[in-house]
């Protein structure tokens, strides 16, 4: 590719590029496509396993355990040292790998949703150019693409022609508001405004355009930026939150421990490898495996049942958390598939005419825009009555735009005049034409009494004005005559009713925001099932500006709690703004749209979801993908969300609450004792059976009652709840403690350190063990159901606390065989246990 072929005129530059206005032939497309290698838009870097790995200690818990280990290391212990190291480097892995899958998994599916190029191709030199829908990947340097509202610049290109253009570049520059493009014949041209690059996405306007650089040699892929990470879900902030609460607690332990030891019992800093490892054994330093794993899996089960890509994992917690999920109409909840119904007079009877003028505007906007396609309303007029618009001179067109809901062609009249002939929503052509105020009325009843049928409404009005030369502008779009109305017919997609009563059957409230009108909106919302409690229209800017006191929260106010709201007539800031106001008011918002429009309210949502048929943008702004036909993966998608952050949750109360038991009770019994009441590696061999098991909670399929409302972790409930637990662990461990000194009897039964140190070793086990079954597979054992992952992982750590202790490992770690009546007093001292714990549970309600 040419360093430069960017400059000079567009003569100039599509000659260097051995190209013409009629773009290449599939001979030299196919030639070029050889040499120069598919157009691979550059994927976000992939960081190797062990980048990711050393990411990974940034995580707060392991950047702890890491420290600890450093200062084990500083005093020469070792063993304590190696283990702590040992943990965070298989920590650190496994969230590696599990990434890594992720990642592998959907990229496969990304492909599905890749998009294709409007480019003008001919078959030989002599034939007429073509447009054809090619996959992105095909384009070469030298081919002549178009651009529309909706798509995603494909390469770097240099426009030949361009109407009304503006596109964001934000995925180049960072910069999200729109900038203007135009094309411009010129020697030494702007080079800033004649060229669009590789991922930028166009907001408005039409373009016809010159490829210069694909693949690697873009832009986009020279400056190798990745994506602006979003914010964090409001999971992931409190699941951070509490994880920095623990961390703060955790950071006092050793010196606490060491004071204490000092002032009661004398002992000096020959305790530190203790206190390190009690400090060790109170971070739940799975959680990032744990997180991951989850997302990981839950990902790439979608991605293989449901087809749902998830572009930014984190974003399945957010879809879990969703109470509110604003829908757009045209093209989500109905396929954008728009059939003429009705062509109708002033008089409300039929007139084949005024679809005539429709579709003579809608040719003339077509051609004159040069759109790489029509838009549906459009394609519908074009395929009942194409050949009318042939039949005139076009002059001028002025089509429709983000906030703009009208569209006009300028055609040539009667001798020395110009006909303008409008269409758009009833409401805003009306108020262009002339027309006393009663009879404007009257007319919008009559759209309105259409709309109610559930049909869309487009106005058509016509004016007659002496030709000029100079160039129209929407300030001439005023005093017209109006003509009639057509009305069309859009159909329901498929599983919009059923994907909608699945959502309210998980607690997600819809709302429907949409730019058609109040009474076709609520007439669909009416067929899929929803009764709508309120149906509003927002406020224009202008209007607000009018009334001077606008509701910003989205000319929406408040919501009521419990009924469906269709907000019609937005535009695509009114959309962001009642998805920016009901967050405000607190609420996790999902947003679910299709279009250009939609693009702004997929970014300011906590989780934007776009169906398969959107346009590239919205694609591209969304978090989640539903790669399937019909929307019933969504509901799907909003379970998998809160399977993960329900398997989170109870892995942090089920880790935490007896961490923190252990923690109080080793603190308790070191004070009474003459010497620690475990050693530092049997804390540690003890942490790594914990965590282990722990593990399972990433498999775990949580009961379906749990997954009927979002999971909300609120910290300081979360912390009042494991301090509660943490508590009454803590007293069965000096149960146990108690126990020993009466199974134990003789004379100097609780000096013999090696019977209570394996003694306390497998009460820990046995007592985790008997939290995760209790706090999690509790439900589903008594159901009578097969004990899950957690159930069998809970086994396992429990039949590992009775057997190290005899064992050959567990005399290297210092323990030795329990006297029979321990077991059976430990028993005794368990009942106990699971009783209080069921009573604090069902006290509780969890
Ligand atoms: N090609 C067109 N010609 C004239 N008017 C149009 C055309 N396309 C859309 N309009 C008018 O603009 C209005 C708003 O369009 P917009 O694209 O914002 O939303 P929508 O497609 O109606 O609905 P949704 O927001 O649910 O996707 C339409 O309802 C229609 O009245
Ligand atoms: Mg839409």
């Amino acid at each position: 590719m040419a360093s430069e072929p960017v400059t000079g005129t567009s003569l100039q530059v599509l000659r260097r590029l051995d190209s013409g206005p009629r773009g290449l032939t599939d001979a030299e497309a196919a030639a070029r496509l050889a040499a120069h290698g598919d157009n691979v838009p550059p994927r976000p870097h992939t960081p190797s396993v062990l980048r990711r790995a050393l990411r990974g200690l940034r995580e707060p818990f392991t950047a702890v355990l890491l420290t600890l280990g450093l200062v084990s290391a500083f005093v020469a212990s070792w063993g304590t040292a190696t283990v702590i190291l040992a943990l965070v480097a298989v920590s650190c892995a496994l969230r590696a790998t599990g990434e890594r899958r992720a990642d592998r998994s959907l990229a496969a599916l990304r492909e599905l949703v890749a998009g294709t190029a409007t480019v003008l191709r001919r078959t030989d030199d002599n034939a007429v150019p073509r447009a054809h829908e090619v996959p992105v990947t095909d384009l070469v340097p030298g081919d002549v693409v178009r651009l529309g509202p909706g798509d995603l610049v494909p390469a770097d290109v240099r426009l030949l022609r361009s109407r009304g253009l503006t596109v964001r570049q934000d995925a180049l520059t960072g910069e999200s508001a729109p900038v203007p493009k135009a094309a411009a014949d010129l020697p030494e041209p702007d080079t800033d405004s004649c060229l669009c690059f590789q991922g930028s996405a166009v907001v408005a306007g039409s373009a016809t355009a010159v490829v210069v650089a694909t693949g690697p040699h873009t832009r986009y892929a020279a400056a190798g930026r990745t994506p602006q990470p979003r914010e964090p879900s409001a999971f992931d902030r409190s699941v951070h939150g509490i994880a920095w609460a623990l961390v703060r607690f955790m950071l006092l332990t050793p010196p606490l421990v060491l004071m204490a030891g000092a002032a009661v019992r004398g002992r000096g800093l020959e305790t530190l490898p203790f206190a390190v490892s009690v400090a060790v054994g109170l971070t739940p330093e799975m959680l990032p495996v744990i997180v991951t794993t989850c997302l990981a899996r839950s990902a790439a089960l979608l991605a293989r049942t449901r087809r749902v890509v998830v572009r930014r994992l984190p974003a399945l917690h957010d879809l879990g958390a969703i109470d509110v999920l604003c829908v757009d109409k045209t093209g989500t909840l109905t396929l954008d598939r728009p059939v003429v119904a009705r062509s109708l007079g002033p008089d409300g009877r039929d007139d084949p005419e005024v679809l005539r003028w429709a579709a003579v505007s809608a040719w003339w906007t077509l051609q004159l825009t040069e759109l790489p396609a029509p838009d549906a309303l459009d394609e519908a007029l074009l395929d009942l009555a194409e050949a009318v618009g042939e039949q005139y001179d076009g002059i001028a067109a002025l089509p429709v735009a983000p906030g703009r809901r009208l569209a006009t062609a300028v055609v040539a009249g009667r001798l020395g005049h110009h006909l303008l002939i409008t269409k758009g929503a009833a409401e805003d052509v009306l108020e262009r034409c002339e027309l006393s105020a009663t009879e404007r009325q009257r007319l919008l009843a009559l759209a309105a009494r259409e709309a109610a049928t559930g049909h869309r409404v487009l106005a058509v009005a016509t004016a007659d004005r002496p030709s000029r030369t100079r160039p129209y502008t929407p300030a001439d779009e005023r005093a017209l005559a109006f003509r009639g109305l057509v009305t069309f017919h859009d159909e329901l997609a498929p599983g919009a009713a059923e994907s909608l009563r699945t959502l309210t059957d998980l607690g997600v409230q819809v709302h429907i925001l949409t730019g058609d009108h109040p009474a076709t909106a609520t007439r669909v919302c009416r067929e899929l099932g929803l009764d709508p409690a309120e149906t509003r229209t927002a406020p224009t800017d202008s209007d607000e500006a009018r009334s001077g006191a606008g509701t910003r929260g989205g000319g929406a106010g408040p919501f009521p709690g419990g009924g469906t709201v269709v907000v019609a007539r937005c535009t695509p800031e009114d959309k962001a703004r009642v998805v920016s106001g009901l967050r405000a008011a607190g609420h996790t918002v999902g947003f679910l749209g299709d279009g250009v429009n939609d693009v702004a309210a997929l970014l300011a949502a906590d989780v934007g979801i776009a169906p398969r048929a959107a346009a590239a943008v919205a694609r591209e702004s969304a978090d989640v993908v539903l790669a399937e036909k019909d929307l019933t993966a969504i509901g799907h998608a909003v379970t998998a969300g809160r399977r993960s952050s329900a398997n989170i949750a109870a892995y942090l109360r089920v880790t935490l609450s007896s961490n923190l038991g252990n923690v109080l009770a080793m603190l308790a019994a070191g004070l009474l004792l003459p010497f620690l009441p475990m050693l530092p590696v049997q804390v540690l061999a003890q942490n790594l059976c914990f965590d282990a098991a722990q593990l399972a909670f990433a498999h775990d399929r949580p009961a379906p009652v749990e997954l009927r409302r979002p999971t909300v972790l609120r910290p300081p409930a979360f912390l009042r709840f494991i301090t509660g637990f943490g508590m009454l662990n803590a007293v069965a461990d000096l149960a146990t403690f108690g126990v020993l000194a009466l199974a134990l009897d003789g004379p100097d039964a609780l000096d013999d350190q090696a019977v209570f140190h394996s003694a306390w070793f497998t009460e820990n086990l046995l007592t985790q063990a008997l939290v995760m079954l209790l706090l999690r597979d509790g439900r589903r054992l008594a159901r009578g159901g097969r004990p899950g992952p957690v159930g069998w992982a809970a086994a396992l750590l429990a039949a590992v606390g009775l057997a190290v202790p005899p064992s050959p490992l567990g005399a290297a770690l210092g323990m030795t065989a329990l006297p029979p009546a321990y077991h059976l007093l430990l028993a005794a001292v368990l009942g106990l246990y699971a009783l209080a714990l069921t009573v604090a549970k069902v006290r509780r309600g969890v």
